[in-house]
């Protein structure tokens, strides 16, 4: 099958979240399965130090009265080709915000529409989050292009119908409000990245206003992996020492230099709770400074943020900081490299969410022998249970009220229980040893293209 990946983000070139997690790991393996995956990107500012080479110009097109061109390269690390949109939009270095956001999307939208009619003919265009919704309603009358839209955040659904009408043209039948909306309704597939958010969305909680529609369209719930073969700590080279489930006292090595690293207290029996994300309210940061202080005052811990986000949440998080010198640490800064070393150093992973589609950390935290603590919400649900060290089941600590209280209690457990060193170990082991592969989600993708009228065969 020949399937097009549409999306404003890829790992390794152009990540701001998880979302570029899921467009990096998925097509790779999609073409190992024989299928011809490609991608298609905004060439953005950021990109050219990204790559070994610089791209190949292979194509001139027109959209929104602008001229924009395509180049070819390959998404490194991988086999998968890769095309670039190039407009003069996308050169200033930064992958979202600014004032054209919305014209800059549109217009990326209707370029990869251009180019699926003109250029390279896909059976599929597979498509993500709102930057790519109008690609489903433009396709709605080509009958050989199916679409498929995965929804990875809800929350953000792209310029008004009334908006995208000043921008460009849209067909006489566009009956949907926004970019996600024109996704979900013209789609002849919609899914999301757990099967809990999946159920989720349908209800006006987590349906941010389109809960009747993805109500009657009951979305897949297809749940996200995380490339294993990279993230290891077996050979992750970001980390000072490397270690298995088998020598986990290698660990503490990490845990030293990660203390060391960020201005923490170094000491190796102090339980050093880690966090790495966006610094939003999905990510319940509102929750957490609520109990952050408490939390600190009352036990030994150590808390350490890494990730960027909104203003009020960084300064707060600096300030909190400020006052607990050596026990907590507010690195507010991206760096992939700094995070993989949280997995691999911290104790546990929080992540207090709000809502949550799936959630890539708490994965990555599990491999890494990382114990996460976890609001029960959305793909959290999916992948973390319920410690119970009487049964030795479960791989985390988890509450489910999103209350200042519940969390508050939730962590003091998660404290308490890091004293019981043997029963630790065998908590990071479980929750070490899960399948986080990409694997049995590229399976039930495929089963998703299939079932779409005249794909079966493809
Ligand atoms: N400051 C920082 N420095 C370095 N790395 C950082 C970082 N901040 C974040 N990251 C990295 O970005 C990724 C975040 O992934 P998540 O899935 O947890 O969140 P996100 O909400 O962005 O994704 C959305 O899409 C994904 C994919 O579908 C869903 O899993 C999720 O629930 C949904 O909200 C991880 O790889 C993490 O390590």
């Amino acid at each position: 099958m020949k399937i097009l990946f549409a999306a404003a983000e890829a790992a390794p070139i152009a990540k701001v979240g998880g979302m570029a997690d899921v467009v990096g790991a998925l097509p790779p393996i999609l073409r190992k399965m024989g299928h011809d995956v490609r991608i298609i990107l905004p060439y953005y500012g950021v990109i050219p130090e990204k790559l070994p080479e610089p791209p190949t110009w292979i194509w001139k097109g027109y959209a929104m009265f602008q001229d924009f061109d395509i180049f070819e390269t390959v998404l490194p690390g991988t086999d998968v080709p890769l095309y670039l949109v190039g407009h003069g939009s996308f050169i200033p270095p930064r992958i979202y915000s600014g004032e054209d956001e919305d014209w800059r999307f549109t217009m990326f939208s209707n370029a990869i529409a251009e180019f699926a009619w003109n250029y390279w003919k896909p059976n599929l265009i597979h498509c993500h989050d709102w930057h790519t919704g109008l690609v489903p309603l433009w396709m709605h009358q080509t009958s050989d292009i199916g679409t498929v839209f995965t929804i990875h955040n809800l929350a953000y659904q792209g310029p008004w119908r009334w908006k995208l009408e000043q921008m460009t043209w849209l067909p006489w039948y566009m009956s949907a409000h926004n970019c996600m909306a024109a996704g979900i309704k013209y789609a002849d597939r919609v899914n999301t990245v757990s099967p809990t958010y999946a159920q989720q969305i349908c209800t006006p909680t987590y349906g941010e206003g389109l809960e009747d529609l993805l109500t009657f369209l009951r979305p897949w719930g297809i749940l996200n992996g995380i490339e294993v073969e990279k993230l290891d700590p077996q050979i992750d080279k970001a980390l000072p020492k490397n270690y298995s489930a088998e020598t986990l006292e290698n660990r503490l090595i990490n845990k030293a230099a990660l203390q060391q690293e960020t201005g923490l207290a170094v000491k190796e029996s102090t339980f050093l709770v880690g966090l790495v994300g966006r610094l939003v309210e999905q990510k319940g940061i509102d929750l957490l400074l609520q109990v952050l202080e408490r939390f600190l005052s009352y036990t030994d811990a150590q808390f350490l943020v890494l990730g960027t986000g909104e203003r009020y949440y960084e300064t707060q998080l600096l300030q909190l900081a400020s006052r607990f010198p050596g026990r907590m640490s507010a690195q507010i800064l991206f760096d992939v490299a700094l995070s993989q070393r949280v997995y691999a150093g911290a104790d546990a992973f929080l992540m207090p969410s709000r809502f949550e589609p799936c959630g890539i950390t708490q994965m990555i935290a599990l491999r890494y022998g990382c114990v996460p603590i976890v609001r029960r919400t959305g793909g959290l649900v999916d992948t973390v249970s319920f410690y119970e060290p009487a049964k030795a089941k479960g791989n985390g600590f988890c509450f489910d009220r999103y209350e200042p209280l519940d969390l508050y209690t939730c962590m003091v457990r998660a404290w308490e229980s890091y004293r019981y060193g043997d029963h630790w170990l065998n908590l990071q082991k479980r929750g070490m040893a899960g399948d986080y592969s990409w694997q049995t989600s590229a399976e039930k993708y495929v089963q998703l293209y299939r079932s779409i009228p005249g794909m079966e065969n493809a």
